[in-house]
């Protein structure tokens, strides 16, 4: 065993092949390498958290989300590697990447479907990419966090409507004006409910760091391309900008309007 050969470095490191001829397409590449390895672990610890959930072990669940927490950090403080690209630079190498796009990251699509934004129709996107499309097939089927976590509520006792238990998980969770009466309880006695309070802010703040990310993104985006559209397809800014407004527990930011009442 030796250092390189437990890390697969030969293999790691060759994977830097720039399409261009130029110098700053090796920052494009590493910023989105080190973001997909981020995301490899993120899918990983995701996966565990989903399991512990569905075990009633709620500690062990909230230890993964601790580490998916400072993973989302990082990941959202990288952005400002990228951002010393300029537009005059990236213009450079931008056509050489033809209609590549982030649309085509079947990790950070797993993770959306993890943490409950189902979307179909996402699958047609990785059609030429049997694997992937296989992996997200299999993680659209299954419960998301969100699911599992309602799943223990009930259990515990709360008021979680039965048709959202046995709800088809290939679609996205809708709002539900019981659960917020259901994590009401919670959170007006949190004394009588320590764990289950701790966690619903551990959650309220996985979806934080999210947005964090996605601001970024089109912060970053908007410093480099302006108004452009995207090599995927869409209308650029205006298309990342719109997804600032999806969240995935919409009952445990609801509730916040309610308390004292
Ligand atoms: C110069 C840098 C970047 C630009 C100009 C850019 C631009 C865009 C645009 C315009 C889209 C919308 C899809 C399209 O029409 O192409 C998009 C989507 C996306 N980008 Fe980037 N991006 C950049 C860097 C990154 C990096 C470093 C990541 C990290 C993995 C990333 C991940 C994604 C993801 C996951 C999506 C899909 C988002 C969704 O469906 O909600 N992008 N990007
Ligand atoms: N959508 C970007 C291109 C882009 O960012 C990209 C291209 C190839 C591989 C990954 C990419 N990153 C994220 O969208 C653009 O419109 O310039």
């Amino acid at each position: 065993m030796s250092y390189g050969s437990y890390l697969a470095l030969d293999t790691l490191l060759s994977a830097q092949q720039p399409v261009s001829r130029h110098h700053d397409e090796m920052l494009f590449i590493i910023q989105h390498q080190t973001s997909e390895l981020w995301l490899k672990l993120m899918l990983h610890e995701l996966r565990a958290v989903r399991v512990q959930l569905a075990a009633d072990n709620l500690r062990a669940a909230m230890k993964g989300v601790a580490r998916i927490k400072h993973i989302q950090r990082s990941l959202t403080e990288q952005w400002s590697i990228l951002a010393t690209l300029t537009p005059s630079e990236y213009v450079q190498f931008r056509g050489d990447l033809g209609a590549a796009s982030g649309f085509q990251s079947y990790q950070y699509r797993a993770v959306e479907f993890m943490l409950g934004n189902k979307n179909a129709g996402m699958l047609k996107v990785f059609d030429a990419n049997p694997p992937a499309r296989a992996m997200l097939a299999v993680i659209l089927k299954q419960t998301s966090i969100y699911d599992e976590f309602l799943a223990l509520l009930a259990r515990r006792g709360f008021a979680v409507p039965a048709e959202l238990l046995a709800r088809d998980v290939t679609k996205a969770h809708v709002f539900n004006p019981a659960v917020v009466e259901a994590v009401r309880v919670v959170y007006e006695q949190p004394d009588d409910h320590w764990d289950l309070y701790e966690a619903c802010e551990e959650l309220v703040d996985l979806e934080d760091n999210f947005q964090l990310w996605r601001f970024r993104h089109v912060a970053t985006v908007k410093r480099i391309i302006g108004m452009k559209a995207g090599t995927g397809g869409s209308s650029g800014v205006g298309f990342l900008q719109r997804a600032l407004d999806l969240t995935f527990f919409p009952e445990l930011y609801a509730v916040r309007t309610e308390i004292g009442n």
